[in-house]
């Protein structure tokens, strides 16, 4: 590409070991407050390479920080009774379901059956409400923090270490005036990486292969959560240009982000198993973060972490999880 005679560009790569590193120390201290090791158990029904490294490579994590895990093989014909097993199971402190096990929506209703007292990846249905909803606590008391979903958390903490928020501004807006594209819009990653990233401020491009839509709370930030508009006939090619940060997760390694839309002095993201940035992105990026795995593990732990807390500091009933939907107001403060 641009290559200067002069020097070599000016891209720091920020690697995913570092945050990790720096979550681990959180993550250490906060197991040292418990009794006993916390226990994760991991299923795994997926002849997926991916799922598989994944699930070898949280293993390690766990027993490094201080935590137990447990990796169940079972016939993805016996996973729901496997699952309501490990619910029932007071020894069991969190579960990860690792995907695709049928590659379809039996997948999702699997992902369903795990106790929400459980789910440290933070895809039960309440979780997702909530953070679709903008709120930001189980309970009307703000004791017990709602959980996120892992990978989106895990761009989120690499977005906050890059010092992408602001901290000069309130939690809440700290990404006021950023605009950023999230190329992938999966259920799992993309779409509620997007709703995060325009609830806290940002005017955030959502890209799949189809089309493009923009999640935005709105001139000012007026509105209290985002609202997403579609985008008709745009493509890259108007949402590069305007952003600052680019986070990109599409699965294979044909798709390579287009890097003479790239902004100069980009910020860029990849979260995908492929390499969706080709290594001339150094001479356009200003900072570039090739891999985030270890940063998902770390807030995978982070997240058990929570759950305990939210298990151990009361009993929820049934009237204070309605009692959610009446803490909206209070959710985003200004
Ligand atoms: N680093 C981490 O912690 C994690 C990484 N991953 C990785 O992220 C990748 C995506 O995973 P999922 O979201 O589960 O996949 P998915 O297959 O469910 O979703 C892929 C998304 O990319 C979009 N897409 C595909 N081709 C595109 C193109 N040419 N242009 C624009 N958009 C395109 C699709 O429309 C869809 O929204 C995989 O490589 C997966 O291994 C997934 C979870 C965690
Ligand atoms: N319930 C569930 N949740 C998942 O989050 C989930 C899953 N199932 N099934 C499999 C996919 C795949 N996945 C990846 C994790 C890390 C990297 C990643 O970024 N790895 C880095 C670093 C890893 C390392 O440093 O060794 C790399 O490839 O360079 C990619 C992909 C999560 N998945």
């Amino acid at each position: 590409m641009s290559a200067t005679q002069d020097a070599p560009a000016n891209c720091k790569v920020v690697l995913a070991s570092t945050i990790a590193k720096k979550l681990g120390e959180e993550v250490r201290e906060g197991v040292k407050t418990l009794n006993k090791a916390p226990l994760l158990v991991g299923f795994l029904s997926s002849g997926d390479p991916a799922a598989r490294t994944y699930a070898e490579f949280t293993g390690k994590t766990c027993r490094e920080n201080g935590f137990d895990f447990e990796l169940r093989e079972v016939d993805r014909e016996d996973l729901e009774d496997a699952i309501i097993a490990a619910n029932q199971d007071s020894n069991v402190g969190g579960i990860i379901v690792y995907y695709p096990i049928f590659g379809n929506r039996q997948d999702q209703y699997l992902q369903q059956i795990v106790d929400v007292g459980k789910d440290v990846e933070g895809l039960s249905h309440q979780y997702i409400f909530n953070m679709y909803q903008n709120v930001r606590f189980l309970d009307a008391a703000h004791k017990k923090k709602s959980i996120l979903p892992c990978t989106p958390l895990a761009v989120i903490k690499i977005l906050e270490h890059l010092q992408i928020y602001n901290t000069i501004l309130p939690y809440g807006n700290r990404l006021h005036g950023h605009n950023i594209t999230v190329i992938n819009r999966s259920e799992v990653v993309g779409r509620p990486l997007a709703a995060l990233l325009a609830n806290d401020g940002a005017c955030v491009y959502s890209v799949d292969i189809d089309d493009v839509q923009q999640f935005h709370r709105g001139q000012g930030l007026r509105k209290r959560k985002h609202e997403v508009v579609e985008k008709p006939g745009w493509t890259l090619e108007n949402c590069l240009p305007l952003s600052d940060v680019v986070i990109s997760g599409v699965p294979g390694d044909k798709f390579k982000v287009p890097l003479n839309l790239l902004r100069e002095g980009a910020v860029c993201i990849n979260f995908s198993s492929e390499k969706n940035f080709t290594p001339e992105v150094k001479e356009k990026a200003s900072i570039y973060v090739p891999a985030i795995g270890k940063v998902t593990i770390m807030v995978l732990l982070r997240n058990l972490l929570r759950i305990l807390q939210n298990r151990g500091e009361s009993d929820a009933t049934p009237a204070d999880s309605l009692e959610t939907r009446g803490t909206v107001e209070e959710s985003n403060p200004a």
